[in-house]
């Protein structure tokens, strides 16, 4: 029998605890360790009773991290594990939208002689959105639409009331970088599109509340040497978090499972 990769597994919310419940069993993957801060540890005691818990990563015995856990769980576990030499999962793709973390990361990474690898998340696409960078791009749109109740506790409250939007309100319209950073819980995929595709600065993007939509809906318009293509995803909201996609999760564990299967897709 071989050996399963030891996964360390930071953040135990609705990605987390969906996470462990899809790799229960997995004979390949077995979460050894799971990382949150002080107040959580003993929910996700309850969530991995059979992992180590704690708030710091195990010194040793982790094979794969992976993040799920929001964009200060990057700088505070997954920079260090890098520069150890040992392989990341990240889902906060959004952190690397401030100034120069996208470079402190593979600088990590290059340092421990290792990789981290950014999930596609709630967004497809981002395969051929990457391959037609290569022949290049002319303009990449990205629209995030999710309903009102999905942006509480954003800066998308200011000036309004959202439980009272009687119709479809734009909350946002710039760059990537700007929504990935004032939105770190709800625009990571607008982060994700930009790195695949025309960069942060160049990757327009507009976040709308809908009450009309019980979906997390995702636009992506692309046009370059390759041709177009327009994508839409709509995504059904994990029930412990509405501000994050199902997909996410499954996004997540193909990630994983591809990391060890003998033909990866
Ligand atoms: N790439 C994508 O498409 C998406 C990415 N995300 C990212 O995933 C993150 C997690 O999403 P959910 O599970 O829905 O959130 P959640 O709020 O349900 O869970 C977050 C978990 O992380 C823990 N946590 C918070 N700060 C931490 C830290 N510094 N170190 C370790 N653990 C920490 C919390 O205690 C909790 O267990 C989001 O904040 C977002 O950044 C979310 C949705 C889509
Ligand atoms: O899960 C989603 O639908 C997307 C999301 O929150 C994000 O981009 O951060």
């Amino acid at each position: 029998m071989t050996t399963p990769t030891r996964i360390a597994l930071v953040g135990c919310g609705a990605i987390g605890t969906s996470v462990l419940e899809l790799l229960h069993g997995d004979p390949a993957l077995k979460v050894v360790a799971v990382v949150v801060p002080a107040d959580a540890i003993a929910s996700a005691r309850k969530a991995a009773p059979d992992a180590q818990v704690g708030s710091a990563l195990p010194a040793a015995g982790i094979d794969l991290v992976v993040e799920t856990a929001g964009h200060a769980a990057i700088e505070q576990h997954v920079l260090p594990a890098l520069a150890r030499g040992t392989p990341c999962v990240v889902a906060s793709v959004g952190a690397l939208s401030a100034t120069g973390f996208a470079e402190k990361l593979e600088a990590a990474a290059a340092a421990g002689k290792t990789q981290v690898q950014l999930i596609a998340g709630a967004i497809g696409a981002i395969d051929a959105l990457a391959a037609a960078r290569i022949g290049g791009l002319d303009s990449v749109r990205y629209t995030g639409r999710k309903p009102p109740q999905a942006w509480k506790g954003t800066p998308a409250e200011q000036g309004r009331d959202l439980g009272a939007l009687a119709r479809e309100t734009v909350i946002f319209e710039g760059s990537a970088r700007e929504a990935a950073l004032l939105y770190p819980k709800n625009a990571n995929v607008a982060a994700t599109v930009s790195l695949a595709g025309l960069g942060l600065d160049r990757t327009m993007v507009r976040l709308i509340a809908d009450p009309a939509t019980a979906e997390n809906v995702h636009t992506v318009e692309a046009e370059g040497a390759f041709g177009s293509f327009e994508l839409t995803m709509r995504n059904k909201p994990l029930a412990a978090n509405p501000k994050t996609s199902a997909l996410t999760v499954y996004s997540a564990v193909r990630a994983l499972r591809n990391r060890v299967a003998a033909l990866a897709i």
